[in-house]
């Protein structure tokens, strides 16, 4: 059977779905079918989580009927899908940081047994590496290790190994939710084949990535979203990316990167940093790029930069650095906060007067950063959590970009932003570097790291190559990330 002839899998109906006045699904359909990969769109904050927890069993819509296997589902839930045959990938990592990579196997896969005995480790062991091998040929994961030591990447690999593996009921439909936000080039490549791999052999796939030419490449068919419901669907063939970007409602104009770059080397050197390889240095209102395979030393040279710039804990009125973290459920985000207090906390020092925070002004600056940056809410009182991950994501930039620092540090911090919002935020960038802040730029897309005036690649901890103007193109980011490794 052909994937258009077969019943489809999962099929959700209208489904309709509010959180208090937000309206996350508004008479969504979706249906998957055996034997083919669907990629899923849309601005941040369209519902494309929201409907996939539908489909994986964690919400339960309002309104609206699902099917699986062309059979109405009365009693839908994280359950019922499992034993589907649904495994979810999800954007915010959810593996349990203190236990073990086989532990957390043992939990995703309950049909592994009871925690009596010794038994089941050994067999979740196997299953689990076996999943990590052949997904991600060399990965130097110990699946001893507990997740919380393990990097971002690292997390991400085990969890999609976690949702391809066979522990005795397997696979159906793996739901992947921005699965390569964390991945270098050469793993989301790994990644990509093993999807096809899967739906070749007959399983479903649901893709949602902000990343257009992964979506067009390895999509049967793409699905685009708009403010809780489906505007457009097509097979991946009939889109182009220009064509994607305009369903998804963007305007922002593609940045020509070679117009906006600029010789920035006679101006001051803001930073300096030696003893990782070449020398590394930034000149003020700079954009600068780290790039190379990550985890090779990225995150760790920028933690240095900013100790260095940053004397202590306390919020300065003008501080020498803000940093975007990355990772932003473990270091980035206040989770019982509220948007406009995770917003403004970097900017403390310029909201207080006689050592009373100001709130008015507070809820002035957040309004004017919501609106620049496109912050989607209807009240930045509202809790953090409530807010999608992308945007969270964007307020964790508000937060930095609205300090007055002079350096703004970020890692990889485009993680789960919209690809209109993206433009965006790089002509934001671009403006403050034109107005002299100096930006270092960690970032596991080679498209947006092509966007910076300087480029350093990284490889084993050492800086192995410094890229300037007309050298900085994916060629020669890839040539020196793998430098005298074919040999
Ligand atoms: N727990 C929640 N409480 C309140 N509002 C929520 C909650 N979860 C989601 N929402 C809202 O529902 C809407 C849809 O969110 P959803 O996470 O599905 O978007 P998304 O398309 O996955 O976005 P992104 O690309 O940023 O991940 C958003 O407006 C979001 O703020």
């Amino acid at each position: 059977m052909t994937p258009d002839t077969a019943p489809p899998l999962i099929e959700v109906e209208q489904a309709r779905l509010r959180f208090g006045a937000v309206k996350a699904l508004d008479g969504a359909t979706l249906h998957i079918r055996p034997g083919e990969c669907v990629g899923l769109v849309g601005h941040n904050g369209a519902g494309k989580s929201t409907i996939v927890n539908v489909i994986n069993g964690a919400l339960t819509p309002d309104e609206g009927t699902l099917r699986a296997e062309g059979a109405p589902v009365e009693r839908y839930g994280i359950k019922a899908a499992h034993a589907l045959g649904v495994r979810c990938v999800f954007q915010e990592l959810s593996l349990c940081p203190n236990l073990t990579v086989i532990e957390n196997t043992r939990i995703v896969h309950r049909e592994l047994g009871s925690g009596r005995g010794l038994g089941w480790r050994s067999t979740a062991r196997r299953i689990i590496e076996r999943s990590l091998d052949e997904i991600f040929p060399g990965h130097g994961i110990d699946s001893r290790a507990t997740v919380g030591s393990l990097s971002i990447a690292q997390r991400q690999m085990a969890e999609i190994a976690m949702a391809f593996s066979d522990a005795g009921a397997p696979p159906r439909l793996v739901i992947l939710d921005e699965p390569t936000s964390s991945l270098d080039a050469t793993l989301a490549g790994q990644l990509l084949a093993q999807v096809r791999r899967f739906v070749d052999a007959g399983g479903s796939v649901i893709f949602i990535s902000h990343i257009l030419h992964e979506i067009l490449s390895t999509s049967d068919r793409v699905v685009v979203m708009k403010d809780g419901n489906v505007v457009a669907e097509r097979p991946a063939g009939g889109f182009t990316a220009d064509s994607l970007f305009e369903a998804m409602g963007s305007v922002a104009k593609p940045e020509n990167a070679a117009q906006a770059r600029r010789d920035l080397s006679s101006a001051p050197v803001l930073l300096e940093q030696r003893g990782r390889g070449l020398p590394f240095r930034a000149h003020r209102g700079e954009l600068v790029g780290l790039t190379g395979l990550s985890g090779h030393g990225q995150t760790e040279m920028l933690l240095e930069l900013y100790r260095q710039r940053s004397g202590d804990w306390l919020p300065l009125r003008d501080p020498a650095v803000a940093f975007v973290a990355g990772d932003r459920r473990v270091n980035g985000i206040f989770h019982l906060w509220s948007i406009l207090e995770n917003f403004a906390v970097a900017s403390l020092g310029d909201l207080t007067r006689r050592g009373l925070v100001n709130d008015s002004a507070v809820a002035d600056k957040g309004d004017g950063w919501k609106r620049r940056i496109e912050i989607r809410t209807q009240d930045m009182n509202n809790p953090i959590l409530s807010l999608s991950g992308g945007n969270q994501q964007k307020v964790l930039f508000a937060r930095a970009l609205a300090t007055r620092a002079p350096v703004v540090l970020m890692d990889d911090p485009m993680r789960g932003v919209d690809v209109g919002t993206k433009r965006e935020v790089y002509q934001i960038l671009r403006e403050e570097a034109a107005g002299e802040r100096t930006f270092v730029w960690y970032s596991t897309e080679t498209e947006e790291v092509c966007l910076c005036d300087r480029v350093y690649v990284f490889r084993e901890g050492e800086i192995v190559a410094e890229l300037v103007g007309e050298e900085i193109n994916e060629a020669n980011i890839l040539a020196a990330s793998f430098q005298g490794e074919a040999a």
